[in-house]
């Protein structure tokens, strides 16, 4: 981290196996590795404190960044909701990858941040760390984004793109998951509720909206059939899963319409042409027409990516 001037010591770490770990001077991250390689307690490392509840740990303790990788889950954003409140409420910037409390909660989580003069960001909630929300924030600043349309699940591009190519669904979602594309539970990314969550986000960072999930028209691509890959191949087509949101009217807080579903789209569209975890993203703004990203949207050290940027520009601003 040179380049940066950046000098990151990690004091603790935290798994729903392993529980709280500290240590104020730095823990040797090759081997806490070595330990997990081993199935061994991360414990053994030598000179830790240990608590059982994650939460008594975190408020036992403190440190200046809290980054956020638990597992994502959609109905109330627990553990991570929990998580991310208690560190920002005792003044700890947060980073985090999990959508559940970005999808539920990122106008409130923001308003407590921003309460206790620290940052939330959670570059790779949305498309792992393809720099899509930084984009918006500092890119596209001053820009008016009238609507986003784009694929923004890994997992299921892959899935698609297989079947376009004629390999079957079961064989290549089990590959997904060894790559570690798809959620602990996939059905959150083949039901389309993974990119239902990013929409979400979207609604919240993009448009200022807070927008609740049953207010997403979503349809997953488990209906998909081999024989409608086949045809949508025959016409020249390819099917993706579409995330799309837009203002319904031109003017400045208007609500907006969100769906998620399945689409043949002509391969005259670029987005046709995104393949395997790629995702991609294209904003229709006032000023620029149509911008599009395209960039992994899936993978632990792209995910990871994400978290980093984050923690580089916390630290930026620290430093400042
Ligand atoms: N993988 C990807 O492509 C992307 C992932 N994300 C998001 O990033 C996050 C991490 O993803 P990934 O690493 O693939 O997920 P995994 O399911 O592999 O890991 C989740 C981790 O969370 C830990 N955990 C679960 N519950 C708790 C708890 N109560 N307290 C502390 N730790 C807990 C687990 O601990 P233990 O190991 O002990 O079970 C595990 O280490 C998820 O929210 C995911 O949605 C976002 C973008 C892309
Ligand atoms: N399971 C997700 C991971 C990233 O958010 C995906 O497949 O896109």
């Amino acid at each position: 981290m040179q380049h940066y001037d950046l000098d990151v010591k990690v004091i603790s770490v935290a798994t729903s196996r392993h529980g709280f770990l500290y240590r104020e001077e730095g823990l040797n991250l090759p081997a806490l590795l070595e330990l997990a390689t081993q199935k061994r307690p991360l414990t053994e490392h030598p000179g830790v404190r240990h608590w059982a509840n994650v939460l008594e740990g975190l408020q036992a303790t403190g440190g200046d960044v809290l980054a956020e990788a638990t597992w994502t889950n959609l109905r109330d954003a627990e553990p991570a909701m929990s998580h991310i409140r208690a560190a920002l409420s005792q003044g700890i910037h947060v980073i985090t990858a999990n959508k559940g409390p970005m999808a539920l909660a990122a106008n409130e989580l923001l308003l407590l941040a921003q309460e206790h003069n620290v940052q939330l960001r959670m570059e790779s909630t949305v498309m792992a760390g393809t720099p899509v929300l930084s984009t918006v924030r500092e890119g596209l600043a001053g820009a008016r984004v009238r609507a986003v349309r784009g694929i923004l699940n890994g997992t299921t591009n892959y899935i698609l793109s297989a079947m376009a190519a004629g390999r079957g669904y079961a064989e290549v979602l089990k590959e997904a998951q060894e790559k570690g594309y798809a959620e602990a539970d996939p059905t959150a990314d083949v039901e389309g509720y993974d990119a239902l969550a990013k929409a979400l986000i979207l609604a919240a960072v993009v448009f200022g909206h807070t927008l609740k999930p049953d207010q997403v028209k979503r349809e997953g691509i488990t209906g998909v059939t081999k024989e409608q890959m086949q045809r949508a191949v025959d016409e020249g087509k390819r099917i993706k899963l579409i995330a799309s949101i837009q203002a319904v009217s031109d003017i400045g807080s208007a609500p907006l319409e969100a769906r998620v579903e399945p689409v043949a789209l002509p391969l005259s569209d670029p987005l046709a042409h995104v393949e395997g975890a790629m995702n991609a993203l294209t904003f229709e703004t006032d000023t620029l027409s149509q911008v599009t990203i395209i960039g992994p949207g899936a993978g632990r050290l792209e995910t990871g990516q994400g978290l980093l940027a984050d923690l580089i520009a916390v630290a930026g601003a620290l430093n400042r």
